[in-house]
């Protein structure tokens, strides 16, 4: 009996310093996390059939409703590299637009910029890579090259107070390349910064990154940009990305992005699966007593939307425990 009381008394005294080692990490733990829904863009972008308009229109409303503080809700690059955002400037006017609310767009050059623009664009984002390959195949120049077309948007939106994103992909492998180094990560996002995107976001395009790997890129790339500055974009094909975002959220990162229903997927980047669930990070986050601003149950809404219109199942695992789809 007193065998027995001796082990119940070291599984309490394990628990108990298992929670101080919990507590003490938490505290570094940003306090509010703005979420940046990708979704209507990332996770639409890759499906095989094309989703009509007014689908595209009503999940994005119902987002709005959710109270996501960032909706990225279509690309303006060319329909003949990726067919589904064809529908750009249909999609952009046809929106409820809610005050606070940004609703953001790809552009991948200034023929973009200027039709996102005249489609009532007020935030837009660049899109880069820390890979020259899969530079050339997503968007067809080198990475120098890139920084040029960057620079005629940067240019224009200043003069145009419109605000520009940027994202650095393959910042934790690439399809084509294999390994990235975090110095590589951290040049390229130290340059985009510089010529005035007001925030980077980290993509690990192809889901490959552990931990461990986050860590030690995000400690290269805050050596080059403030981190208030930085987002992370995890996509999940090997399992990871909610492990990797909490990596980062304990860095202090405090912008994550992350996709209704876990959609998502960039068709330049072989093997690329969905992004981390918005579902599954609002839960995570709200457990961790973070504040997101957004309303759990108009979301897992959306969710299911989206996925009846596509008959397709959810990949989050909160809307698959709660909503049994
Ligand atoms: C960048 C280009 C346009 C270069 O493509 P290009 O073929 O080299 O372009 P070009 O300048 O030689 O022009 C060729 C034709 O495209 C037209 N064109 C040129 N630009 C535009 C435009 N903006 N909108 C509409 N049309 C355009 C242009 O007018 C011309 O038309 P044509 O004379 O043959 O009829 C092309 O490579 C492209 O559109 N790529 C986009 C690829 C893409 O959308 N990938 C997915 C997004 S990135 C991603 O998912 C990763 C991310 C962001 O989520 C983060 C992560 O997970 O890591």
């Amino acid at each position: 009996m007193a065998v027995a009381r001796s082990a119940v008394r070291q599984r309490l005294l394990g628990l108990a310093s298992v929670k101080a080692v919990n507590t003490s990490s938490m505290s570094t733990f940003p306090k509010q996390v703005k979420i940046v829904e990708v979704g209507p863009r990332d996770g639409l972008q890759n499906e095989k059939n094309i989703v009509p308009t007014p689908v595209k229109i009503r999940m994005i409303d119902m987002l709005s409703e959710a109270g996501l503080p960032v909706i990225e809700a279509t690309s303006f690059v060319s329909p003949k590299w990726v067919p589904q955002m064809a529908d750009h400037t249909e999609v952009l006017k046809g929106i409820q637009k809610f005050p606070g609310i940004s609703y953001s767009v790809l552009t991948p050059n200034l023929k973009g910029y200027q039709a996102a623009v005249a489609a009532g664009a007020k935030e837009v984002s660049i899109f880069g890579a820390a890979s020259e390959l899969f530079t050339q195949k997503n968007i067809n120049c080198s990475i120098d090259e890139s920084f040029q077309r960057f620079d005629q948007i940067l240019k224009a939106a200043r003069a145009a107070s419109i605000s520009v994103r940027g994202y650095v992909s393959c910042v934790l492998g690439c399809p084509y390349e294999g390994k990235i180094s975090p110095v590589k990560v951290a040049e390229v996002s130290k340059r985009m910064y510089s010529m005035g995107c007001y925030e980077i976001s980290l993509g690990d395009t192809i889901g490959v990154g552990t931990p461990r790997a986050m860590k030690d890129m995000l400690s290269a790339v805050m050596q080059e940009v403030p981190l208030t500055a930085l987002a992370v974009h995890c996509h999940d094909t090997y399992g990871q990305a909610l492990a990797n975002t909490l990596m980062a959220l304990q860095m202090g990162v405090s912008v994550v992005d992350s996709s209704v229903a876990g959609l998502g997927g960039c068709p330049y980047a072989q093997g690329a699966s969905g992004n981390l669930a918005t579902e599954d990070l609002v839960y995570m986050l709200e457990g961790l007593g973070i504040h997101t601003g957004v309303n759990f149950q108009k979301l897992l809404e959306a969710g299911t939307f989206i996925c009846q219109a596509l008959n397709r199942k959810t990949s989050s695992k909160v809307a698959q425990a709660t909503c049994k789809l």
